[in-house]
């Protein structure tokens, strides 16, 4: 038996859509695997009741048929689905790096990031890598056709999960088809902003940086009481609020000694809003950790 821990991850971070990615130190999914001659899912946790055990209709199962690796893969889910915090990722990319040991079938971390993406495609429609990335190298990443690239960063986070449920699926929807020059130059700004703050280890800069005025606008009205939590956060110290991934999560950077004071104003702004919330004072973290052969 192989068990393998993959964490929850923040896609997008505002100006990198589809591209920028962090591992955050916790939640994260547990994937335990056995051989067997067919593969067979079970789930327990958080949300399982959401998570489908079939093979076709787990990312799992999709993952396990890519690498040819047929198991027993028991999830325990830490990362509630449809969370925005790469709830499915972090079991793709989980059971990628667990059947990889499991079957020796000797694929580098980046190798596996293509493998993990094709659970992402089961859920979405789209094998789109930004939240299995870091899932599986940790720390930024910077998903592109060409490939990942990944930075080490030691950012503090508070990410706060509402109880309302976004599908990436539905999230997906609502993104325009269409921006303008000024919004390109304006993301391109940020986002170039963002990732020099991540290579200087800077919360300031990559709270500058995560920001844009094309696609979280248009998601932000699927979150009741974004716009209260921000705010909020803000007030509270931290440096940047944004939508993460596909939401509902709010992620807020910040400096490590105002975590607890963000968290909190974060949790306030939605009970006022009527919605129950939690909140993970968490920072960027590791990939996927191989802990029992
Ligand atoms: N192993 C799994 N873990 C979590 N969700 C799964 C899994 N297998 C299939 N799913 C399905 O995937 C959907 C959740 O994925 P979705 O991409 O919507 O959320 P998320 O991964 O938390 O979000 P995001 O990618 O925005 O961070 C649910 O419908 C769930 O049933
Ligand atoms: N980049 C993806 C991440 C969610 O899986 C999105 O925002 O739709």
């Amino acid at each position: 038996m192989v068990t393998v821990r993959a964490p929850a991850t923040s896609a997008n971070l505002g100006s990198g859509f589809d591209v920028f990615g962090v591992a955050l130190d916790r939640p994260a999914d547990v994937v335990h695997v056995e051989k067997a001659d067919r593969t067979t899912i079970e789930v327990t946790g958080v949300g399982r009741q959401y998570i489908p055990t079939d093979p076709d209709r787990n990312v799992v199962g999709a993952v396990a048929e890519a690498l040819d690796a047929p198991a027993h893969i028991r999830i325990d889910k830490g990362v509630r689905p449809s969370s925005g915090l790469g709830s499915s990722a972090a079991s793709s990319a989980a059971a990628a790096v667990a059947l990889n040991e499991l079957y020796d079938r000797g694929f580098s971390r980046e190798e596996l990031v293509p493998v993990a993406a094709e659970g992402e495609a089961v859920v979405s429609g789209e094998a789109h890598a930004d939240n299995v990335a870091p899932a599986l190298l940790g720390g930024f990443t910077v998903a592109t056709d060409g490939g990942v690239t990944a930075v080490d960063a030691d950012i503090p986070l508070v990410a706060c999960l509402p109880e309302i449920v976004v599908s990436t699926r539905d999230a997906r929807r609502v993104v325009p088809g269409r921006a303008s020059i000024e919004e390109l130059v304006h993301t391109v700004g940020k986002a170039a902003t963002l990732a020099v703050g991540m290579c200087r280890r800077d919360p300031k800069l990559v709270g500058a940086g995560m920001d844009d005025r094309v696609v979280t606008p248009a998601r932000a009205e699927l979150i009741t009481g974004y716009h209260e939590v921000r705010e909020a956060a803000l007030e509270a110290g931290a440096e940047g609020v944004t939508v993460s991934g596909a939401g509902p999560s709010i992620l807020g950077v910040c400096h490590a000694g105002d975590r607890t004071r963000v968290a909190a104003a974060m949790l306030d702004a939605f009970d006022e809003a009527d919605v129950a919330a939690r909140a993970y004072k968490t920072r960027v973290g590791r990939g996927a950790e191989v802990f029992d052969i």
